[in-house]
């Protein structure tokens, strides 16, 4: 893969991304990393600054760029990859965005997967949401916007555990597992947290090892946590999610699982008639396909209404107990107000009534 990978760092107002960035920017694994922050002067950068590139960039010490952006952020990706062509910054080998406290992540991932210069040299590596345990809770009751950045996170952080009760964190990271139970969660005290578990959370890794399926699709935290759910629900009482708020209940976490090859066409047809009349809440899907015409696995994910171009794999991902090749459609979706067997519904019609190509 010569994209390069983009993590993107949200988080809600004062949840503590400038405090995790400066920690970052100081780690030696952020070396070739180009991060774009929304002023330097937030982060504070006097006493790690090497050089100045040029009135946006800065050289630090331990090897990355720090970029502040001016107007939008598609424009500073450009303005760096161009600069990166032309040699007239070091080298980076992955970027780092941080978004501001009100921001919605969907259309910087929507420029990751539309926009052709960005798409076709930048790939999504993954969302990092920061979460504050002291006020998540509140966030989380009072702005869907809080609620749409926990579901699509592929890795939740948790910040200021220090300044909350023990009882507090748990009830928080209840409402997270509820919400995203695939996303690895992580503390992060004053911002303290290795590079190693934020970046590389994608399909693909820098170093060009095997695909990542299992790392990435994460079904299998989902599927538990889709049991769960269904098994409550089945007895209508006393059920983890009572005491939760309705934002946090329009959000549904589901694998949908195919066994036998699917065509792909009609697999397509399908997620297109779901992002057609239901885009704004699919929120996240993540998939890795069999199609009957394609010998090697095909990696799809979308983000509302606008889906990444397939991947094709170099190998089927093995089942890690017996070592044989898992080959089965998974499909991992975050939606709002759109539960798994409206989205299985959709896709199984048109899988049955679509004819082969
Ligand atoms: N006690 C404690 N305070 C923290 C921690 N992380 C951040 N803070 C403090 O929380 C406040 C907000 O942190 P910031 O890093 O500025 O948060 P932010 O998300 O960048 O804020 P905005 O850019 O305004 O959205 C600051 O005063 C930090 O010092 C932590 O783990 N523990």
């Amino acid at each position: 893969m010569s994209t390069l990978p983009v993590t993107v760092l949200t988080g809600f107002l004062g949840s503590g991304k400038t405090t995790l960035l400066n920690h970052l920017l100081s780690h030696p694994n952020m070396a070739r990393t180009a991060v774009l922050v929304n002023e330097f002067g937030e982060v504070g950068l006097d006493h790690l600054l090497v050089r100045h590139v040029d009135e946006d960039i800065v050289l630090l010490n331990a090897g990355c760029l720090c970029c502040s952006v001016r107007g939008d952020m598609v424009t500073a990706l450009r303005d760096l990859f161009l600069k990166r062509v032309r040699q007239e910054i070091d080298e980076f080998e992955r970027v780092l965005i941080e978004t501001t406290g009100l921001a919605d992540p969907a259309p910087i991932l929507h420029t990751l997967m539309s926009d052709p210069l960005i798409a076709n040299h930048f790939r999504l590596d993954g969302v990092v949401t920061l979460v504050d345990a002291v006020n998540g809770l509140d966030s989380l009751n009072r702005h869907p916007e809080s609620v749409k950045q926990a579901a699509v996170a592929d890795r939740l952080v948790l910040s200021k555990a220090d300044l909350a009760s023990a009882e507090t964190v748990t009830a928080l990271e209840q409402r997270l597992d509820a919400l995203n139970p695939g996303a690895p969660r992580l503390q992060a005290a004053w911002g303290r947290v290795d590079p190693s578990g934020i970046l590389d959370c994608g399909l693909f890794r820098a170093e060009g090892k095997h695909p990542d399926v299992a790392g990435w699709l994460r079904d299998e935290a989902v599927t538990d946590h889709d049991h769960g759910h269904d098994h409550d629900h089945d007895h209508g009482h006393d059920h983890h999610h009572h005491d939760v708020n309705r934002h946090d209940d329009r959000i549904a976490a589901f694998c949908l699982t195919f066994e036998e090859p699917l065509n792909w066409n009609a697999l397509i047809t399908g997620l297109e008639l779901l992002a057609a009349s239901r885009g704004a809440d699919l929120l996240r899907m993540k998939g890795i396909v069999n199609a009957r015409d394609s010998d090697a696995p095909l990696a799809l994910h979308g983000v509302q209404h606008m889906f990444h171009p397939p991947s094709r794999l170099p190998a089927w991902p093995r089942d890690p107990e017996t070592g044989e090749e898992d080959r089965r459609t998974r499909l991992v979706f975050i939606t709002r107000d759109v539960g798994r067997e409206a989205v299985r519904r959709v896709l199984t019609a048109v899988l049955e009534t679509e004819p082969d190509p």
